[in-house]
């Protein structure tokens, strides 16, 4: 049985992954903590496994805490960028039987995009990156869209693709959206939505646009489920759920 603690379960994700965990053959849920909550009740619980969809501002604070306190992490929470990736890689030097993930995305479908994404990218003159969530989301653009024009533009660049063309000399702030590596990505925030996002690719005469669709939190369970269960024999940080999935 792994033993699992959810921290901000009372949140959106974290209430969902509750209830995913309750469901899960193998899996136990022995602590669920929200703001305000003592992080020590995850090792007084003997948690094996810290699920975090908590907040931007907080996540690197609770995944030291875990690391330090030997819990293995699966991190869903948004924010990360390099440096505090390698802060991460840098605690975990102490703790190195300890496993942690960060996913900008658990739905399967997302990751497949992004690695579709990646394997078009060479071969288009033109790329940009639209992301639509509900508008209660904190963050723009989402953590997804980075992840996934950083990946672009890594492609491009190996691929020894020059920059996107784009003559616009005249516009407004914003309108051109945010630059990620050379990759314009554009957020949308509408009430009804939950989180989709497009990749949309061009040469002369042709478009490919890849799209992916989350209808409701439920799509990512899966993959939480499963990082859930493979962390623990993945010892130091992971990045991206790919890398626990046979993509080939
Ligand atoms: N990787 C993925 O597949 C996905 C990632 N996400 C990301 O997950 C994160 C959470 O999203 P969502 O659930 O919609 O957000 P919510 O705002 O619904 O949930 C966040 C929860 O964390 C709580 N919280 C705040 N501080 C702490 C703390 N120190 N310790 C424990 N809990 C705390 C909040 O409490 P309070 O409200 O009181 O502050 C809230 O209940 C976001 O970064 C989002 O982008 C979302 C969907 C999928
Ligand atoms: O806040 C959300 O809802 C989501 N956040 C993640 C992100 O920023 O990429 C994942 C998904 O898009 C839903």
């Amino acid at each position: 049985m792994i033993r699992v603690a959810v921290l901000g379960a009372a949140g959106r994700m974290g209430g969902t992954v509750v209830e995913a965990v309750r469901a899960a053959p193998g899996l136990e849920l022995v602590a669920a903590l929200d703001s305000g909550d003592d992080l020590a009740e995850v090792r007084g619980a003997g948690a094996d496994v810290a699920v975090d969809f908590t907040v931007p501002t907080v996540t690197r604070g609770n995944v030291a805490a875990m690391v330090d306190a030997g819990v293995h992490c699966v991190v869903g929470t948004t924010g990360w960028d390099e440096e505090s990736l390698a802060q991460v890689r840098e605690r975990l030097r102490d703790r190195p039987e300890v496993g942690v993930l960060v996913a900008p995305n658990f739905a399967l479908g997302a990751v497949l995009a992004m690695r579709f994404a990646e394997q078009a990218a060479r071969l288009f003159e033109s790329v940009e990156v639209v992301e639509l969530h509900h508008p209660d989301k904190v963050d723009a653009p989402s953590g997804t869209a980075r992840h996934t024009a950083e990946r672009v533009a890594a492609a491009r660049h190996a691929a020894g693709l020059g920059p996107v063309p784009d003559a616009t000399s005249q516009t407004m702030d914003g309108a051109r959206g945010a630059d990620v590596d050379g990759v314009r990505v554009h957020a949308v925030r509408l009430r009804g939505l939950v989180a989709h996002e497009e990749i949309l690719l061009g040469n002369p005469g042709e478009q490919l646009t890849i799209r992916h669709d989350s209808f409701d939190r439920a799509s990512f369970m899966p993959g939480v489920v499963h990082a859930v269960r493979r962390i623990g024999t993945r010892p130091g940080l992971t990045v991206g759920l790919e890398h626990l999935l046979d993509l080939g």
